[in-house]
């Protein structure tokens, strides 16, 4: 073993020992660190300024208690969490995450996988990521605003427009965005728009930062495609989850002339060979709240596939493109599988880590190209950046120039993953263009900023 594999062997060793029990943080670590082993021999300097073992400890971890007092008076304690991972490259920025499977180890690998992604974006963006165990399913909108008020009760001193800046992610919506900035201006005494993004247009948000992560997802798997002459026209598509990510990536694939004919939530799959009817989608989850068989029960030709992912639909029909955009590690091997055999010839990440890496193993060596999350789903916080710009010199743009502005940054993306491949020799393999672009970008700066 050489003697830079080794130091990452042993950093990898001291990660585990470090961070006990959080294996989801173990492996965006891993996933980082397998695509180095070029990068070290080639650049010592790297090594020697211990870069590694520093990019692996947050800055700061904070924690705290989160009482809300429920409809029926009821008092509830929650865990809030804000991992300010990595400033090098700016503020901290990343989503907050409502969702009762949450765990330091859960806001740890969100915030490692944001901060590569913020640099893929080229923006002045440091990483960090946020969330509670709170379960917001089944709640009134007088408890959502109250657990909001005071999750920010604790949260707003350690934020700021040039501190940290959140925004949404799994169970964080419009809604709660609104309620946690009311809640901020109302206790800092201060209108600082920048504070968090994802707000509403009319209170300094941005247009196409609701669509921003499907749509540039969507663009990221469109340049994928044209490297080997295709394009999504034509395409047949699946698309897990039905949240925010989701129903965008389903409107911009059938924008561009392919047809989603799946989609899911955490109760099953839907199979819908007429494709998937955004509107009616977006309708049963974000209007209605309800479930993906509601939706179902709406559409003539439409199948519920109770308890099971969508990439069971893959077992019905030819499958060209799959866009897994729910939650981590819901893409195993066996699905992988089912999806090659289905005839899939690309799959990008719309979701953080959802694809194991035993499937990213079996899609690519059977040559499906393969956009990794912190590439193709970098559009929704580069959008946010945008926000933050809008906000910066009280402005707002139009639609059509605000997506330009994403496709473009989304193109750039691509670009920068594509040639780092080249560079170290491995052509077409995204993830370690991804991996490789970020960490040095990352680490570069490190090193200029001295031992901090
Ligand atoms: N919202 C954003 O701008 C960004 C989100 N992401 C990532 O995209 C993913 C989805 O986030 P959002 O759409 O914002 O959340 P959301 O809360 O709007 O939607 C999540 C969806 O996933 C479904 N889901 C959850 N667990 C599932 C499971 N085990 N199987 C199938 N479906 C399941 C939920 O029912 C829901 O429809 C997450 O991994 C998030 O971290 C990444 C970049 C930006
Ligand atoms: O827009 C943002 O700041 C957050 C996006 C996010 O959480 C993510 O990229 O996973």
């Amino acid at each position: 073993m050489s003697l830079s594999s080794q130091r990452i062997a042993d950093v990898y060793q001291e990660v585990i020992n470090r961070n006990p029990g959080e294996a989801e943080f173990h492996q965006a670590v891993r996933e980082v660190f397998d695509s180095l082993h070029r990068v070290l021999a080639k650049h010592p300097e790297y090594v020697e300024a211990s870069t590694l073992e520093r990019i692996c400890e947050p800055e700061r971890q904070i924690i705290f208690r989160i009482p809300w007092t429920d409809d029926n008076g009821g008092v509830h304690i929650n865990r809030g969490f804000r991992v300010q991972y990595n400033s090098a490259l700016g503020p901290y920025k990343g989503g907050l995450r409502f969702h009762p499977d949450v765990l330091l180890g859960t806001v740890k690998f969100l915030g490692f996988e944001q901060v590569f992604k913020n640099a893929l974006t080229g923006l002045p963006l440091g990483g960090g990521k946020g969330g509670t165990d709170f379960d917001p399913k089944g709640r009134s909108d007088g408890e959502i605003m109250r657990f909001c008020q005071s999750f920010m009760t604790e949260a707003y001193r350690h934020l700021g427009d040039r501190v940290d800046i959140p925004a949404g992610d799994i169970g964080v919506g419009p809604r709660e965005i609104g309620y946690l900035f009311g809640q901020y201006k109302r206790i800092s005494n201060r209108y600082e728009s920048g504070v968090i993004t994802g707000k509403g247009i009319t209170w300094g948000g941005s247009l196409v930062r609701t669509e921003a992560t499907g749509y540039g997802t969507v663009y990221f798997t469109e340049h994928m495609l044209r490297t080997r002459g295709q394009s999504f026209d034509g395409t047949t598509a699946l698309v897990s989850g039905s949240g925010n990510v989701a129903i965008y990536a389903v409107e911009k694939v059938h924008e561009l002339g392919g047809t989603v004919v799946g989609a899911s939530d955490s109760s099953g799959s839907v199979y819908d060979p007429d494709g998937i009817d955004r509107e009616l989608l977006r309708d049963v989850k974000e209007v209605r709240r309800g479930r993906i068989s509601d939706y179902a029960q709406e559409r003539p030709r439409a199948e519920f596939i109770p308890g099971r992912g969508v990439w069971a639909v893959a077992e019905k029909t030819n499958i060209d493109v799959a866009l897994p955009c729910a939650t981590q590690n819901e893409l195993h091997e066996k699905d992988a599988h089912t999806l090659i055999k289905a005839g899939v010839s690309a799959v990008a990440e719309g979701a953080n880590m959802p694809t194991t890496p035993e499937a990213i193993r079996v899609l690519r060596e059977a040559g499906v190209l393969f956009g990794p999350g912190k590439a193709a789903n970098a559009g929704g916080v580069a959008t946010s950046a945008l926000e933050m710009q809008q906000n910066a010199s009280r402005d707002s743009w139009s639609f059509e120039y605000t997506e330009q502005r994403l496709s473009e940054i989304m193109e750039n993306i691509h670009i920068r993953c594509a040639e780092t491949a080249d560079e170290y020799g491995i052509p077409g393999d995204y993830v370690a263009g991804a991996n490789i672009a970020g960490f040095t970008q990352v680490a570069d700066a490190m090193i200029a900023q001295g031992v901090i």
